[in-house]
């Protein structure tokens, strides 16, 4: 079995840099396929392996992809006749799939896409996508483990209301809106920065779209979107994760490539903690000397704290000082770390949806099993910390999101590698 093993007790120093965030290109992708003249140019494209299964989705629906991982680049041709179905084989890996039903059905008046179905942090619905649709006219229908939408003619703008600050929602209705006829007004639209960069890339394309970033989108139909060239926004999940990097390890780290304004709500609540955050001309400097004092923290939609940082700041309040209470309420089963860190001798227990820690745990090396994407990187977090060896299992979670990630972490210090299912355990070694 693949595994991470770390030895804890290494200090993080140096730099790092992060990659084009996995949120922005997987939509950005997507929505690629609504040109229907010249190429579309993705670059800073992170080598993840969502980027390959949306790639792998695209070609299934009669695109041509060339892939260049060592230029960080995608080239999408989607010129021809579209195939109208994304297949239960895709939408079952990645979630992120069902990003290509607002532009399909804008292209085909014909969409057919897999249920999506619940997965480890919730039951993610679909329906906020479905009624943006629906009230664009569509018609919707349910058969066999798919889900149909359908129109007579072209799409119709239309006044949507989001009962959540979807993010897939926004972006799937954003999609649909820019083929459609007429203005169609996203309200309750979720303001994350992926949502921004998408926005920026259909006008890129020759869409017009306006007030992405706020709580009302405006999409004025256009007939025709054309390929263009477009630099995908860095990750701020990745950026964040090493920002917690340093801070457990109570390193030195400046992180290259990070776009602190995307990142807000994170870093207050690490300042809370007594982390010093600067930005200087080469990144932000992340360095953690005295003690850290324990907060509380709810997920929100952005511009609140992002619920993908909640499992490694929960790794990091494993280490700070006193009470502190982690409330999350974008998705209502995203704690399945918890058993995980109590392995590691984690000192926490679930109330509802907050999880009460008392800090600091006095953290061991374990056998651990990665049961999210975040979860598998809040894990080797903590074994950076944790006294002794922690092997971390699971690692399909981790490539989705993370390049490299064992790597970067082993440039700035850390005891860590990562060993194949063929090869044997050089622990001893290691050791
Ligand atoms: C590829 C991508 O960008 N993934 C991100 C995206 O996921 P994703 O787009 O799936 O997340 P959403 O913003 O849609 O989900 C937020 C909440 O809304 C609910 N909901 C959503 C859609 C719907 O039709 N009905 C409904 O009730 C969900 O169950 C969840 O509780 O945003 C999440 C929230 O920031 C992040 O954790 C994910 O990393
Ligand atoms: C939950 C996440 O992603 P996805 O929506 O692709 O599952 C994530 O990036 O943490």
């Amino acid at each position: 079995m693949e595994k991470i093993i770390i030895k804890g007790g290494q200090t993080l120093n140096g730099k790092v840099r992060v990659e084009g965030a996995k949120n922005a290109v997987l939509p950005v992708l997507a929505a690629s396929l609504l040109a229907t003249k010249g190429i579309n140019v993705i670059k800073d494209v992170p080598t993840l392996a969502d980027v390959l299964t949306i790639n792998e989705v695209l070609r299934s629906l009669n695109t041509t992809i060339t892939y260049s991982p060592e230029k960080n680049e995608v080239l999408i041709d989607s010129q021809d006749k579209l195939s109208s179905e994304a297949q239960f084989e895709f939408v079952s890996k990645m979630r992120a799939s069902i990003l290509v039903m607002g532009p399909i059905l804008a292209r085909n008046g014909f969409a057919r896409v897999a249920l999506p179905g619940g997965c480890a942090i919730g039951s993610r619905p679909i329906d906020q996508h479905l009624k943006g649709f629906e009230a664009m006219g569509a018609k919707i229908s349910f058969g066999h483990g798919y889900v149909e939408a359908e129109i007579d003619g072209r799409l119709q703008g239309a006044k949507i209301y989001l009962d959540v600050p979807s993010v897939g929602a926004t972006e799937n209705i954003m999609t649909a809106a820019a083929l459609a006829e007429g203005v169609t007004l996203i309200e309750n639209a979720a303001k994350e920065p992926e949502i921004v960069d998408l926005a920026n890339f259909i006008n890129e394309m020759g869409g017009k779209v306006k007030g992405a970033g706020t709580d009302t989108i405006r999409i004025e139909g256009v007939t025709e979107l054309h390929g263009t060239e477009h630099h995908i926004i860095p990750d701020r999940i990745e950026a964040g994760t090493f920002m917690v990097a340093a801070a457990i390890t109570r390193g030195d780290v400046i992180i290259e490539n990070a776009v602190p304004e995307h990142m807000t709500a994170l870093i207050s609540k690490m300042q809370e903690m007594g982390v010093e955050i600067s930005e200087g001309e080469d990144g932000l400097r992340i360095r953690a000397t005295n003690q850290l004092k324990s907060v509380d923290i709810k997920t929100m939609p952005h511009p609140g704290f992002p619920t993908d940082m909640q499992s490694q700041m929960m790794a990091l309040m494993m280490t700070s000082h006193g009470t502190g209470i982690i409330t999350e309420t974008v998705f209502e089963n995203r704690f399945m770390h918890v058993e995980e860190f109590r392995r590691m001798n984690g000192n926490m227990k679930i109330e509802g949806r907050s999880v009460i820690m008392e800090s600091p745990s006095e953290l061991q090396g374990a056998e651990v099993a990665a049961t999210d994407l975040r979860a598998a990187a809040a894990l080797i977090l903590a074994g950076l910390v944790a006294e002794g060896i922690t092997r971390v299992t699971e690692l399909f979670h981790l490539d989705r999101g993370y390049v490299d990630f064992d790597k970067k972490l082993a440039a700035l210090g850390a005891d860590i590698e990562r060993i194949g299912s063929e090869e044997s355990e050089k622990v001893v070694q290691f050791v």
